[in-house]
């Protein structure tokens, strides 16, 4: 069976790594998280002390990020330096941080290589069980990273869901307190990375899938129709 190339964009907290996650497991396919590439930059250019407001000593800290990210989606590992940060990035001051990073144009140039050369090692390498391909999911994998792929989704949900759903991973709980402690993870991050990218409206044969009113299971399906209606191929 010929490679696959599934790429997912989406605002935070629209599901877009949950679901891809979960739609690359039920498909046999690689996955990869490139949110997790900017969130590892950050936590390097943290780690080594380099202040995220020089753009150029940020470009140059990630040019020799030594990153080693898993792509296999039930085993996903993000190793720098010899140092499994996988729950490191997901911590508040990365959150916090990650936009001043994920706005140098230098790094963007730099992660989208090494997404693309990942993407391209998927393509040819026989790793999962049903075949060769890779679901890759973020902000500009629809419009710049892969514009070829065979699929590409834009998953977006209601503002209100989105928060919710943040506001439930990161609290445990989605009343107004923890939503309204949500609010710079979710929207002014957003705001920040939409000066770079553009995830909000669907590019020219961009399929949008509104999982606001859908819960994860629904999604996950969703998703898997698109792939099985745009190439044929059921999970
Ligand atoms: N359709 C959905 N309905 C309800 N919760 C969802 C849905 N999709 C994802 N979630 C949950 O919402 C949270 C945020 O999802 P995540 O995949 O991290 O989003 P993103 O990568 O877009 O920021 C996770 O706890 C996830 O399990
Ligand atoms: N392809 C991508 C992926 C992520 N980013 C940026 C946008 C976000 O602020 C950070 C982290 O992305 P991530 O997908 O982990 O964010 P959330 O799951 O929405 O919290 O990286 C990007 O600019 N381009």
């Amino acid at each position: 069976m010929s490679a696959l190339v599934v790429a997912v964009d989406g605002p935070s907290g629209s599901g877009k790594s949950s679901v891809s996650r979960e739609a690359a497991r039920r498909l046999g396919l690689a996955y990869l998280d490139t949110g997790a590439m900017y969130r590892a930059a950050t936590w390097w250019c943290l780690h080594t002390g380099v202040p995220l407001d020089d753009q150029a000593a940020v470009a140059r800290c990630v040019r020799e990020l030594p990153l080693d990210q898993g792509v296999d989606p039930d085993a996903p590992h993000v190793v720098v330096a010899g140092t499994d940060i996988a729950d490191a990035i997901r911590e508040t001051a990365i959150s916090a941080a990650v936009s001043a990073v994920a706005t140098n144009l230098a790094v963007r140039d730099e992660l989208r290589r090494r997404q693309r050369a990942a993407i391209a090692t998927q393509s040819v390498a026989t790793s999962f069980s049903h075949g060769r391909g890779i679901v890759a999911e973020g902000r500009d994998i629809t419009t710049v990273v892969a514009p070829d792929a065979d699929v590409r989704i834009l998953l977006t949900a209601s503002q209100e869901a989105r928060l919710a759903r943040r506001a439930r991973d990161v609290h445990g709980s989605d009343d107004e307190a923890a939503v309204a402690a949500t609010h710079d993870q979710v929207l002014r991050r957003d705001a920040d990375d939409s000066t770079v990218a553009q995830f909000h409206v669907a590019a020219d044969g961009v399929v949008t899938l509104d999982s606001s009113d859908l819960d994860f299971e629904e999604t996950v399906e969703a998703v898997l129709a698109i792939v099985a209606q745009v190439t044929g191929r059921d999970a």
